[in-house]
């Protein structure tokens, strides 16, 4: 049976999806207590793995136990007070400090892997907290960010200067470790202070694991990345996967989906996997009939996109409090998220041109330019979305657009009254995926990913897709777009279900949808978008129309 949607309110909710809506607000860090160094469980285990780690290490290397005095004497001197500077402090007696930008990141990476939350999401929040701005903002970020997106290769590199498998060094510690390791190997800070100030944060988290850790991190600083790479990773020669995968730092199987999905062109998927590892610029998407890309560019001090014509470039990392986006005449969203979504609408149709479907909306930055782009048009949006809260985002982000928001399962159509079988002009399947194609975005999310997630990912993109045929009009066009370039939940998914539908559809050449001159979109009729290629998410893009 649907979820129907009731007003509650004047906001429309839905009935079911708490257990999600609780998920998801982990992940997001609502509700989040934001503790640092205060009592958490983890706190004995980490001494003992701290006691475990120091025995281990204390015999095996001469510095350690100079680095452990160290530490023990910068913690006997500290009296002074409070928070000191990024390299170079010494704590109050018995409460060690860490400078706030290493704390926030460290915050951030431990509420990443101990609450399942998203860096993207929960970072701000804790900036905020710690009221860190400016340079020391852009500090920790760059921590959280970085960390997180290299974590498979510091992990490696952990293990073989701790003589145990990371796995097996407790959490706490295991972050901080992480931490510093980053520090050491990707960054300019010097040695010795990514050392100390890891030591300290260990003795705030952890504080039975110091000297483990100080051996760890002086074992990691003796080799530079590269000579760590040249002594852990396998041969390119007889393993090209497994040499890239340590050394761009994502999983096998993703290297081996993107370089299927290349081809088999390794040269390219390292390409794009060196891409990966950079930090995307914001994109804005300007709301076409409220404001121009070109204006806005010149008043946010940005550029305006390549390719899409409603995307201007920001300069620097975070949009902050712009007025474009407060007064609705823009939103974030990356120009490939734009490009797919408009080039439904610039498929030809004959007849009606009215009745538009956004089948998973949340939390709406499509919606949003299809919205923008109906209101044009005098057409209107119906956008469809199951978990309750981004449905809620989804009707933020519509506000004043000729757009009705409907919490309920997109698989009901023919079901719902509100989704009707046989009625929509134009449908937008923006699939749930497992987001290979945004993994610069969000930088835990190539590690928490799993081959194991594809089954039940496909069949519900493979569900989504039949409903939207089943919902288009003969003639109508349906975009099947997904936010990754697996094959599996690209091609194999669009011809599965079109097979499965029992509905006649055409591949629609989706190349001459989107902007004229765009380079390296393939053979058609499906559009492959590459972040190497087109400075873009990996976003795919199938236009079938209705028999
Ligand atoms: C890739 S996201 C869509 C992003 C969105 N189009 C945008 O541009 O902001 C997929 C969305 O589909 C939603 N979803 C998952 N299963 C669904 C279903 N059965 N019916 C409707 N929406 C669903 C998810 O909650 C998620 O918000």
């Amino acid at each position: 049976m649907s979820e129907r949607t009731e007003q509650v309110g004047g906001t429309e909710r839905s009935r079911g999806d708490r257990g999600q809506d609780d998920t998801d607000r982990r992940r997001e860090g609502r509700g989040r207590t934001g503790q640092f160094g205060a009592d958490r469980g983890g706190r004995a285990a980490a001494d003992r793995t701290g006691a475990r780690g120091g025995a281990d290490r204390g015999g095996r290397f001469g510095a350690d136990r100079a680095g452990a005095r160290g530490g023990a004497d910068r913690g006997a001197r500290g009296g002074g007070g409070g928070q000191r500077d990024r390299d170079g402090r010494s704590p109050r007696a018995g409460r060690p400090a860490v400078d706030l930008p290493r704390q926030a990141a460290y915050e951030a990476i431990e509420a990443v892997h101990r609450d399942d939350a998203y860096a993207n999401l929960v970072l701000p929040g804790i900036l905020r907290d710690r009221r860190l701005h400016g340079r020391d903002a852009a500090f920790a970020t760059e921590l959280t960010y970085g960390t997180l997106r290299v974590r498979g290769t510091l992990d490696a590199i952990l293990t073989a200067a701790a003589g145990r498998d990371v796995a097996r060094i407790d959490p706490q510690p295991r972050d901080a470790l992480r931490l510093g390791a980053y520090q050491l190997l990707y960054t300019r800070v010097p040695a010795h202070a990514a050392v100390s100030s890891t030591v300290d944060l260990v003795r705030s988290v952890a504080p039975g694991a110091t000297g483990f850790a100080n051996a760890v991190l002086r074992e990691v600083a003796g080799k530079d990345v590269d000579t760590w790479l040249t002594e852990l990773a396998p041969s390119a020669e007889t393993d090209p996967i497994g040499h890239a995968a340590l050394t761009y730092s994502h999983p096998q199987w993703i290297v081996r989906a993107f370089s299927e999905a290349l081809g088999g062109d390794l040269g390219e998927t390292t390409r794009l996997l060196i891409e990966d590892n950079q930090r995307p610029p914001v994109h804005l998407c300007v709301r076409p009939g409220r404001a121009d890309a070109v204006e806005v560019a010149d008043e946010v001090g940005g550029a305006p996109g390549a390719f899409s014509p409603y995307a201007v470039y920001l300069p620097g990392g975070a949009p902050g409090e712009l007025a474009v986006l407060a007064d609705g005449r823009a939103h974030v969203q990356d120009e490939g998220s734009q490009l797919v979504a408009a080039a439904l609408t610039a498929a030809e149709l004959d007849g009606t041109d009215e009745r538009w479907l956004d089948l998973c909306a949340g939390p709406g930055g499509k919606a949003g330019l299809l919205g923008a782009l109906a209101a044009q048009r005098g057409a209107r949006l119906t956008a469809v979305e199951v978990a309750e809260h981004r449905a809620n985002l989804v009707s933020q982000a519509v506000r004043g657009l000729p757009v009705t928001v409907l919490t309920a399962d997109g698989r009901t159509v023919g079901r719902d009254p509100d989704l009707p079988e046989d009625t929509f002009d134009r449908v937008l399947v923006d699939a749930p995926c497992t987001g290979l194609g945004s993994l610069r975005r969000r930088p835990e999310s190539r590690w928490r990913r799993q081959p194991s997630d594809l089954p039940a990912l496909t069949r519900l993109q493979r569900e989504l897709l039949g409903a939207a045929l089943r919902a288009v009009r003969p003639g109508g066009v349906v975009a099947y777009v997904t936010c990754s370039p697996h094959v599996v939940e690209t091609h194999v998914s669009v011809t599965e279900a079109a097979r499965r539908s029992g509905v006649p559809v055409d591949f629609v050449d989706a190349r001459p949808l989107l902007p004229a001159g765009m380079p390296g979109l393939g053979d058609g009729p499906t559009v492959q978008l590459w972040p190497h290629r087109h400075g873009t998410d990996a976003m795919f893009l199938a236009v079938l129309r209705r028999g």
